[in-house]
């Protein structure tokens, strides 16, 4: 059963500074208890920010970068080195200043398959499965799984009522995004759901309203930030204005 957590933070700042810092030690712990650590980058304005907090926090240098896997939770399908897609955003903001990462990203629209979303997430699964343990996983270990949330409730690219909402694969192409651009390829829930630690990060007013829901037991079809869980553990980490909407029960300001 996951332990499900609320932490807020006086202001946008300030959460990314936290959420950096919580992410250097849980992947210093991750490789002090099995010597490797697994993270599954997000996209947008917040983890933006969280990226440039771990490249500028000097405890950075406590994490051998050599044994870190990186992957994604969605990407926005579009040529290799378009500032839109979430890999070159988090280069800029932090990878490029850790060249010992082993970086595991999904494909682009000029990749190996060309503008073919289908055949890229079919190959984004493969690499997934090849890294897999023994047995019959189809995923790595994850210790920690980040996931933006939109105004909308989505995460990754799992956006309301669209029918990616039914995929079992664990890799899927999105068709008809609403936010753009419109085709994109995204961890499916019952992958999300394989983390050991998922943490949904907002910022801004503009997510209250989908935190809230969310929070309230929302169904994960409408609703898909309501669909996400670690296995161990669910950390909603929002700054005071996301969690607006958000019962005073469930909040501990820090
Ligand atoms: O398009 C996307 O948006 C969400 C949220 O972005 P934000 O700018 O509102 O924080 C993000 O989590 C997702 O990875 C990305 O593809």
């Amino acid at each position: 059963m996951t332990e499900t957590t609320v932490v807020v933070h006086a202001d946008p700042e300030l959460l990314a500074q936290a959420v950096a810092a919580r992410l250097l030690v849980r992947i210093i712990d991750a490789q002090a208890e099995r010597g490797e650590a697994s993270v599954v980058l997000t996209g947008g304005r917040i983890a933006a920010a969280v990226h440039r907090a771990v490249r500028d926090l000097p405890a950075r240098d406590a994490v051998d970068w050599s044994r870190v896997d990186v992957w994604w939770g969605d990407e926005r399908f579009l040529p290799t080195g378009h500032p839109e897609r979430n890999e070159t955003q988090a280069r800029e903001a932090l990878l490029d200043a850790l060249p010992q990462l082993r970086v595991h990203p999904m494909p682009a629209s000029d990749g190996p398959d060309g503008a073919d979303p289908e055949a890229a997430a079919a190959r984004y699964a493969a690499e997934l499965a090849s890294a897999a343990g023994p047995g019959t996983a189809t995923l790595p270990y994850f210790d920690v799984l980040m996931l933006g949330v939109g105004e909308d409730g989505h995460v990754a690219s799992l956006f309301p009522e669209h029918p990616v909402g039914y995929e079992s694969r664990p890799v899927s192409a999105v068709r008809g995004s609403p936010k753009p651009p419109p085709v994109r390829i995204t961890l499916t829930r019952g992958a999300i759901n394989t983390a050991e630690d998922v943490w949904l990060i907002a910022s801004g007013g503009g997510k209250a309203r989908a935190v809230g829901m969310a929070l309230r037991g929302a169904g994960p079809v409408q609703v898909p930030a309501a669909g996400v869980a670690g296995v161990q553990r669910t950390r909603w980490l929002l700054d005071r204005a996301a969690a607006a909407e958000v019962k005073p029960q469930f909040r501990s300001l820090r």
